[in-house]
């Protein structure tokens, strides 16, 4: 067989859709604004697997200068634990995040849970406040914080799940009662709130929209599944052409693997057909179950040049982010939120 070689460039950006601002999302993040006054301490939840892109820079100007974590969430799925690619990607993670104090975890790892607890149990303290220390988890939607939360009150004062989680995003809608994570002697404690996962209103780039996509920041009906694959098949062919032999051989076409894949799984339709939409989502779970290679899509070196060139740091601020995305709802039939 002729040696195969990956494409450098992904072709197919054309019609993808580059907002997914719900009108949850609009709510969420005014009352989080709004409830800033009595919160203390923020935990920012971005995916492990899309450290760069899945941060949302509405959070920036939305939480202003409260004290954060960054926690970097589903680290199971973004390396093979302790090996060298995670070192030096999680080293790379930190160079960007120099000012913030910084956390990978993975939900079912207890090492990596006790970590933030033990940080939290000295930096999360408010000793002078009658009603504890409240912290507020925000994410992009789907991250994993109803997940974290939940871990950390199991770990943090040995009680059982709190909050609902789920494999789509927008599971949480509204701002949640407070949780206990941390109790201390004398009745400071450590509350956390948990908030609906916000999007932004407009992302310039879009292969940054397929990227999020595929962690599952977005509903799977809002991009087609079929070029959703045909990117998670770029990106993988960039890391290891061999991480999909169970179905088919190294190749850049994305209907051949998924017509193998469709054969081998069972997902056929009348006469033998194989049902492309539908092996393209099961394609696609099995990548975000940690099945056809761990490793991250965003590129950290090419991050690295970017911040270091100045002519291209600037990024779009709030007000210019919702004035864009208003335009192109004008210009466009809305995006229909699916899960409502
Ligand atoms: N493999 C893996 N899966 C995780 C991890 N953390 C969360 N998940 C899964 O990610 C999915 C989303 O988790 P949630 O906790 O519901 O996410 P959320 O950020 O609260 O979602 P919204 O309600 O949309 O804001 C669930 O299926 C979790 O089981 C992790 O560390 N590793």
């Amino acid at each position: 067989m002729a040696q195969f070689l990956a494409r450098q460039v992904f072709p197919h950006y054309g019609a993808i859709p580059r907002s997914y601002f719900l009108g949850h999302h609009r709510a969420g993040l005014s009352k989080m604004k709004n409830m800033l006054s009595s919160i203390d301490y923020v935990v920012e939840c971005r995916d492990y697997r899309a450290p760069v892109t899945s941060m949302n820079p509405m959070f920036e100007e939305a939480l202003g200068n409260k004290k954060r974590i960054i926690v970097y969430t589903k680290r199971d799925l973004g390396a093979i634990p302790q090996s060298p690619t995670q070192i030096q990607l999680e080293q790379k993670v930190r160079n960007f995040d120099r000012n913030s104090t910084v956390f990978f975890t993975s939900s079912a790892v207890r090492a990596d849970v006790n970590k933030i607890i033990k940080h939290l149990r000295n930096d999360a303290a408010a000793p002078e406040k009658l009603t504890g220390c409240r912290m507020m988890v925000v994410g992009m939607p789907n991250v994993g914080k109803s997940t974290l939360i939940n871990h950390l009150r199991n770990h943090g004062v040995g009680k059982a799940k709190a909050l609902k989680t789920g494999g789509q995003p927008g599971i949480t809608r509204k701002i949640a009662s407070p949780v206990k994570i941390i109790e201390r002697e004398g009745g400071s404690h450590t509350y956390v709130l948990d908030t609906p996962g916000v999007f932004m209103p407009y992302v310039p780039d879009a292969e940054n929209m397929l990227k999020l996509a595929l962690v599952g920041c977005v509903k799977d009906a809002v991009i087609s599944p079929v070029t959703l694959v045909d990117y998670l098949l770029y990106q993988v062919n960039l890391h290891d052409p061999l991480a999909y032999q169970r179905w088919s051989e190294p190749t850049n076409e994305v209907v051949p693997l998924l017509e193998g894949f469709a054969r081998h799984t069972g997902l056929l339709m009348k006469g033998g057909v194989p049902n492309l939409d539908s092996a393209a989502l099961h394609f696609i779970q099995k990548w975000r179950a940690g099945e056809v290679g761990r490793f991250i899509l965003d590129d950290l070196d090419a991050e690295k040049r970017r911040r270091e060139d100045p002519m291209q740091t600037e990024r779009l601020s709030m007000s210019q982010a919702l004035k864009v995305e208003r335009t192109s709802r004008k210009n466009k039939p809305e995006v229909d939120d699916p899960s409502t």
